[in-house]
């Protein structure tokens, strides 16, 4: 099986003409945009529509709550007809199948989402997940989170590069694995503690790709764009 793993480029801004050139620099070397909560809730969803235009959306709002306002906020947001949304998958089943339920009620037929579920954020390691509770490691818990989510409805996860063949292993190859905490190879790894380089995460089995920092913060964004889609090109 060989697919090509995609890029999706993260907007990390509150700035919309710098999100509007770099998705018109770098995002031409990405398959998707990623819009998320920085820039959302700095410039609303008319600034969302504007800057994704007629590119693929995805939108990472990570909503975790009650499952009627889940699902009442996967409602509100048809009208900026995302290709992809994220929830937490910690909110737990029912919360994940309102938000299914809404997905498919909310939105047209042929217009509906990926509805994806947020395992555990790259940013944890075992140290951070233990402090906050989770007795196993990021491995662990990914699966655990995993399963009750595709269970639950969501047609795929965001985990880090770490964790793909482990729920491939588990999963199979349906559910779509939407993949961050990827630096490529001498890049600064800030907050980011579970990381791959792009070509590792694809050759993990990594569906899409996010990339943020090491192209919006390079000193030339749109060389570092075409760079990694090279890297995932040659598999
Ligand atoms: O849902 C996400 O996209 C996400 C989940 C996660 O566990 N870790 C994670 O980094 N992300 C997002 O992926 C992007 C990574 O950005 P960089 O670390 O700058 O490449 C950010 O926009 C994060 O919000």
């Amino acid at each position: 099986m060989s697919r090509r793993t995609k890029l999706i480029l993260a907007l990390d801004t509150t700035d919309a003409a710098q999100a509007s050139a770099w998705a018109d620099g770098a995002g031409r070397s990405c398959d998707a945009l990623k819009l998320g909560l920085e820039f959302t809730y700095a410039r609303g969803f008319d600034a969302v529509r504007a800057v994704a235009g007629t590119r693929p959306l995805f939108l990472d709002l990570k909503l975790h709550d009650i499952p009627n306002t889940v699902a009442g906020a996967v409602r509100a947001l048809a009208p900026l007809r995302p290709a992809m949304l994220t929830i937490h998958a910690g909110g737990g089943a029912a919360m994940i199948e309102a938000a299914r339920r809404a997905v498919e009620d909310g939105f047209p037929q042929g217009e509906r989402p990926l509805l994806l579920a947020v395992t555990v954020l790259t940013s944890l390691d075992a140290e951070s997940l233990h402090a906050v509770g989770v007795a196993g490691g990021p491995r662990q818990q990914v699966l655990r989170l995993g399963r009750l989510a595709t269970q639950s409805g969501a047609d795929g996860l965001v985990c880090s590069p770490h964790e793909v063949s482990a729920l491939r292993d588990t999963l199979g190859d349906a559910p779509c694995l939407v993949v961050p905490g990827i630096r490529p190879a001498g890049a600064a790894q800030g907050d980011q503690k579970r990381v791959m380089t792009p070509g590792e995460a694809a050759r993990m089995g990594a569906d899409w790709i996010v990339v943020g920092r090491p192209i919006t913060g390079a000193s030339d964004p749109a060389a570092a764009a075409r760079a990694i889609a090279a890297e995932l090109d040659a598999g």
